[in-house]
């Protein structure tokens, strides 16, 4: 803060007795006139402080009335269910309460439809109609309009990718068949093995093979980071699949949401339950959803519950388990075919080696690799390299610190 100037110096008037009238005169002139600028210069200030009063009135009025706002911004959120003479029916985000309630003055009731979310304030009454969904959707999901792997870049698993071609890919290319053989497409699919072991990379590549786009949302996600809007979210991908047919929708992690009941009876599990509830009744009104298909994951098939296994929901059930030693080696030829690999590199004996790798373990091993390479200042990966690499993921399974994602004994 700055500090304000001195006062001026107050004129000292110094009359000798010694002096003649005139004198004296014209010295009481000189400090008269002193006196009359110091004057005019405190006035000067004052006026100046004066204006700074002003202006930092204003400031505190500004703060004030934005620490109201700020105050009275703190809403809830609501989705309007109905619109009746007698009010707006809106249910609490997170509590799912249902509150009869109003509008403020400043909003049209033309403008508002059942669905909308808005922002409510402590007595219920509807403040702001929130903007559409987009951003916990973006958020939330994961959009790829052409995803560019395809069923080369994926190995050791080759049966798996037949039989998600005849599930996902059949419905697509060729619904017809399954009209005249008279026979519904199997409704969704269900991935389940480790960790790693490229259930994403097929989903991806099913999309990329029929041009279709692919819509990912990862279940743990909706009830951990979107906690009261699980079930809003699984409703917004089904709709946002719809503006996007052909669509693959890819739910990751689908035991997140989709676990045995338990018999507890908190609030956590209601959202749980809410969300599988809302992922169920979305399936069930599948058939007329056209060109979406749908592929779930987990790395956890025990805990499912069997709700979502019936038939006309995750119906086609598919086990991606680590790959062999084929699957290794042919895993290794992916990962390395971009690779400057030193001749001395032996990838069967390291496919040997490899025991427990999934293919996620596989793509680090090359990677680390190719470190060492280049920590050494060298650009050819040597079977030396590989070695390094091999033992440095053996010791981080040992110190059991991860990434390595196939080391954690999963159940499935
Ligand atoms: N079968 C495979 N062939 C080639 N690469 C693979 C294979 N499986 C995994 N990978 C590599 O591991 C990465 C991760 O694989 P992906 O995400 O598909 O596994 P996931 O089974 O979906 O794992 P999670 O269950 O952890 O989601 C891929 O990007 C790829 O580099």
């Amino acid at each position: 803060m700055s500090r304000s100037p001195s006062l001026p110096e107050r004129p000292h008037l110094d009359l000798d007795p010694e002096m003649s009238d005139a004198e004296r005169l014209s010295a009481l002139r000189q400090h008269f006139e002193r006196m009359v600028d110091v004057n005019r210069e405190l006035d000067q200030r004052l006026q100046n402080a004066d204006d700074r009063h002003a202006e930092l009135v204003d400031e505190v009025d500004q703060m004030k009335a934005r620490n109201e706002a700020l105050k009275t911004a703190s809403y809830y959120i609501a989705t309007v269910e109905e619109l009746t003479d007698d009010g707006v029916i809106i249910k609490q985000h997170g509590n799912n309460q249902e509150v009869l309630t109003e509008f403020a003055p400043t909003l049209n009731i033309d403008d508002i439809e059942p669905g909308d979310r808005v922002a409510i304030n402590d007595s219920f009454a509807v403040q702001t109609v929130l903007d559409d969904e987009t951003d916990a959707r973006a958020q939330a999901m994961e959009v790829v309009e052409s995803p560019t792997v395809t069923y080369d870049d994926i190995g050791g698993i080759d049966e798996q990718v037949r039989e998600v071609r005849e599930a996902v890919e059949q419905p697509l290319e060729n619904p017809e068949m399954f009209e005249e053989v008279g026979i519904d497409p199997p409704a969704g699919v269900l991935l389940y093995g480790p960790p790693g072991t490229g259930k994403t990379m097929l989903a991806k590549a099913v999309a990329n093979e029929t041009n279709a786009s692919f819509i990912k949302m990862a279940g743990s996600e909706l009830v951990q980071k979107f906690i009261g809007e699980g079930a809003r979210l699984v409703r917004d991908l089904f709709k946002l699949a719809a503006e996007r047919e052909p669509v693959v929708i890819f739910i990751d992690e689908i035991d997140a949401v989709a676990s045995k009941r338990t018999d507890s009876k908190t609030s956590g599990d209601a959202e749980v339950q809410r969300t599988m509830m809302q992922l169920l009744s979305e399936m069930d009104g599948f058939d007329d959803r056209g060109d979406i298909r749908i592929i779930a994951a987990t790395n956890r098939f025990d805990m499912l519950d069997e709700a979502i296994l019936r038939p006309g929901r995750f119906d086609r059930l598919i086990e991606v388990p680590k790959p062999a030693v084929e699957g290794r080696r042919r895993i290794l030829d992916i990962h390395t075919r971009d690779m400057n690999v030193a001749d001395d590199v032996d990838l069967d004996s390291l496919a040997e080696e490899l025991d427990d790798y999934s293919g996620a373990d596989i793509a680090s091993l090359t990677t680390e690799a190719g470190m060492f390479a280049i920590r050494d200042g060298r650009t050819e990966v040597t079977g030396a390299d590989f070695d390094a690499a091999h033992e440095k993921l053996s010791n981080v399974e040992e110190s059991g610190t991860g990434p390595i994602s196939g080391f954690t004994d999963y159940q499935y």
